[in-house]
């Protein structure tokens, strides 16, 4: 069982939102659905129109693919896209689960696919590393149509709430693995929800870590949405992990977090420790933008209606100022992956050369052709068009003087600004507004050009100079996929230090009132790569006529489409409601209905982060558990309550993530953090718990992590009795099979215990060694029973396994050394199983 073990351990709060299926995209929404000629609705189930002719003619100018290959791109991309997922690799049944799909699934369903269509029901994607992800035919009616099927449905949706495995479309899955991440890493993903490769990240961090200890690397998962971020917290749970800081930052403006000559100096004085860390600096960038979106048109059908150029348009410019933001990060020697979900060059192509111009030469453009070779892609463009308002533009002298505004030269392949374009602003990357203001937002307009260039395609047409083949388009015709974009960049030096004019156009992209501390500084700030970074200062960018914000989100939903209802969301994070006598100036706000004043970090609506110091408290956990010396607790656990004495929850993090929040703290905070670290102790506040000589339960987020270095409240139970205990919930100590297990039990000290399977009924040490094959359970001993602390959806999966494990090996440990009394209660366990799983 390794730290981050995932599939073991979550809130049933939490797996309520797992439980909301991807709404069917397919289907039409009541709001969208259309009136016939008699005014009646029609139905709700007709299919969303697939095609889109400024969609066509742009994408056949760009050459996407050639003019032979048009017709069965568009074909595919009209099709609804399969499903796939990923096994987790940290969980503890990564092995059981794969060999479930390859050696059951497999074989079952060939034997449903009657109609010939599809070769293979089920297959494991073929570029992806050890068979760990999956692609899937068949659609989600299929999915219903027969047992077998049912089953397979099943058993992807508990194992996905579980945490067992992540639903995730394929194309999604490929920055990750360009990232080339190593367990020591520090990684920063920008723009990180919903989560899915920010789990695949911490995956690629986790890996061969041993039970009970954690990886030296880290990973930040970052996201401007708040709401967004919660769904990232949700994901990520499933992952159990202290290595993971979540926050919530426009990612241009990601704070640095380095320390400056005051503190230095401090330092040196010894008024404050030296961190270990001096600058906020990454190993590793996922650099995965906001886009169009244009590449899920497959999973998200209604983009067809919604499409138009203006989408990509009105993203260039914030792309480019992430992933500088994201270089700017990046220490030198390391790698960063920019990626999309859209089609387009000027989200792509263009995105990467401006970069490239702009680093001067500290950046390369990794080829990474020889990297996952059965990934089939397509070179980067080194040639596209640029429309705006339905003029075809060839390069940037062709944009009128009032479209300069949303149009950037960096759009073009050249690059080039051309000074006989005087509006052009070198900060925003844009030209200017109209004398006169007009933001030509019709398509009526373009006749009102001062000087207009014909549309044509004679004009002479740009190539870029720049490697811009080593980047990577995949098309979904090439492997039954959605499209994505993904350019792998090397940092070889820092940044050149660029001069920066006042800014004269800024329009705020988010609007996001929280993103701010109390206090903003004005001063433009130089980071040790020499970018000036001014946290107060939101580089402009106009969005004429791209889809709201909101719209381009959703579109950029990942299929793990999860419940985005505020109310619903992680209550994870929420604050510790903690009564605060006496603190009047904020004034009182209404919590769940009652009146208690909420103390605030330094980021409004964020709970603080706070180191937990409490010696009696952690003393008090330490004795009661045993918890061995090996085990550092002390500056390892944090709150997000300045009252000890009210701390409901209390945090584990890695060295790695401690020396970020050290260094946070004398930076001053920079980083707004929602969520930090691992759930590892709950204050128990039943009624039974305050009996209890130690008011902290082990959580079982935490559990695995701390399972080798307890040495008290331990129990090891014959595999019937943990069976019963699954099953049943309570169990009367008189009423165990192995009575000496009862009597044990009844002579530890009330409170929270774990038990062990003991799988081959030999006497285990004490404490039991441990290793991944490992299965414990958290427990309660109450006054004359023991009650399992396990949601029941994880009692059912692991009830399961257990039942899968003894299928398998018929002279299994499990079953050979039961006593008679165990294997009659094994029969009537079976058929309870039968009727539990269905
Ligand atoms: C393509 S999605 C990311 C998908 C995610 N990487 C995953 O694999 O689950 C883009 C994300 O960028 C976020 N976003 C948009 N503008 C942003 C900004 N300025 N800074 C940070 N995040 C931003 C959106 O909220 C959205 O969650």
């Amino acid at each position: 069982m390794g730290g981050g073990g995932g599939g073991r351990g979550k809130s049933r709060t939490q797996r309520k939102h797992f439980r909301q299926s991807r709404e069917n995209v397919w289907k039409r929404s009541k709001s969208d659905s259309q009136q016939d000629n008699n005014g009646e609705n029609k139905t709700a189930w007709e299919p969303f129109a697939t095609q889109n002719p400024a969609f066509d003619e742009y994408y056949k100018e760009q050459g996407i693919v050639s003019p032979e290959e048009w017709d069965v791109f568009i074909e595919v991309l009209r099709k609804p896209l399969p499903a796939a997922f990923r096994i987790n690799s940290s969980s503890q049944f990564c092995t059981d689960i794969r060999s479930q799909l390859e050696n059951d699934f497999m074989t079952s369903l060939q034997a449903e696919v009657t109609d010939g269509s599809e070769v293979d029901p089920i297959r494991p994607l073929p570029w992806y590393p050890e068979n760990l992800a999956w692609h899937s035919n068949f659609s989600r009616m299929q999915l219903r149509k027969n047992q077998t099927l049912v089953r397979f449905h099943e058993f992807l949706k508990q194992e996905n709430e579980i945490g067992n495995i992540t639903r995730q479309e394929a194309v999604s899955m490929v920055p990750p693995l360009f990232l080339d991440v190593r367990p020591d890493h520090f990684v920063l993903d920008m723009c990180a929800a919903p989560g899915s490769k920010t789990f695949q990240l911490l995956e690629m961090i986790y890996q061969s870590t041993e039970p009970g200890s954690l990886p030296s690397g880290m990973v930040i998962a970052n996201d401007v949405d708040v709401q967004r971020c919660n769904l990232l917290i949700h994901q990520t749970k499933r992952m159990c992990t202290a290595n993971l800081i979540v926050t919530n930052h426009e990612a241009q403006h990601f704070p640095s977090c380095h320390l400056n000559k005051n503190h230095a100096n401090a330092s040196e004085t010894g008024v404050l420790k030296v961190p270990s860390i001096c600058q906020l600096l990454f190993d590793r960038v996922l650099c995965d933008v906001p886009c169009s979106g244009d590449g899920t048109l497959r999973k998200a059908p209604d983009i067809w209606r919604k499409w138009n150029v203006g989408m990509a348009n009105g993203l260039h410019c914030l792309q480019v100022q992430i992933a500088m933001r994201g270089i700017s990060l990046l220490k030198v020697g390391g790698r960063m992956v920019y990626s999309t979900c859209s089609m387009n060059p000027v989200e792509n192509e263009a995105v990467v050369a401006e970069i490239l111009r702009r680093c001067g030469g500290s950046i390369e453009l990794v080829d990474v052709s020889s990297e996952l070779p059965q990934l089939i892609r397509r070179p980067g463009l080194k040639k596209w068009k640029v429309r705006d308002k339905g003029i075809l533009l060839n390069s940037y002298k062709d944009v009128p003087k009032f479209r300069r505004s949303g149009i950037a030269p960096g759009m073009f392949p050249s690059g080039k600004s051309y000074i006989d374009a005087p509006d052009y602003d070198h900060d925003t990357g844009l030209g200017g507004r109209h004398d006169n203001g007009h933001d030509g937002n019709s398509e009526n307009e373009a006749h009102l050009m001062e000087n207009p260039v014909a549309p044509t395609d004679v004009l002479e047409e740009e190539v870029s100079t720049l490697p811009l083949e080593r980047c990577m388009r995949i098309v979904p015709h090439d492997q039954n996929t959605g499209a994505f974009f993904v350019a792998v960049f090397h940092k070889l030096s820092p940044l050149p230090a660029i001069q920066k004019k006042p800014v004269s156009l800024q329009v705020h992209l988010h609007s996001n009132n929280d993103d701010r501390p109390e206090k903003l500084s004005d001063e433009v700030k130089v980071d040790i790569n020499g970018v000036e970074v001014n946290p107060a200062d939101v580089t402009g960018m106009l969005l004429p006529e791209v889809a709201s914000d909101a719209d381009l989100l959703n579109n950029e939903l990942e299929e793990t489409a999860l419940d985005t209802d505020p109310s619903k969301m992680c209550k994870e994070n929420e604050s510790e409601e903690i009564l605060a006598p006496g603190d009047s100036e904020k004034g009182p706000e209404i919590v769940r209905g009652k009146r208690k004043l909420q103390i605030q970090g330094k980021w409004r609506g964020v709970d603080p982060v706070v180191f937990f110091r409490d010696d009696t408290i952690v003393d008090s956990i330490k004795t009661f558990y045993g918890i061995d010396e090996s085990f550092p607790l002390s500056g390892h656990l944090v709150t997000r309550n300045n009252d000890t004495n009210h701390v409901k929850r209390i945090y584990y993090i890695s060295n790695s993530v401690k020396d970020v929040l050290e260094l946070n703290f004398q930076a001053g905070q920079q980083l707004k953090i929602t969520s930090i670290g691992l759930k590892m102790f709950e204050r128990q506040t039943s009624k039974e718990g305050t009996s209890s000589p130690c008011a902290f339960r082990i959580s079982s987020e935490g559990l695995p992590l701390l399972l080798p270095h307890i040495t008290k409240q331990i129990l090891c139970a014959s595999p019937v009795d943990f069976k019963h205990l699954l099953q049943y919930k309570t169990i009367k100590f008189a009423d165990f099979v192995d009575a000496e297990f009862g009597q044990k039990a009844s002579k530890l000290m009330s409170g929270c215990c774990v038990v062990f399977l003991n799988k081959g009924c030999e006497t285990l040490s004490h404490p039991p060694q441990v290793d991944t094959s490992t299965i414990a359970i958290g427990c309660w001993k109450g006054r004359s029973n023991v009650s399992v602390m396990v949601t029941a959806i994880d009692c059912q999966e692991l009830l399961e396994r257990l039942l899968k494990r003894m299928e398998i090996g018929e002279d299994s440990p499990l079953q050979e050394n039961t006593s008679v009394a165990a294997d009659e209660v094994d029969v009537e366990f079976k058929e309870d199983m039968e009727t539990i799983v269905g």
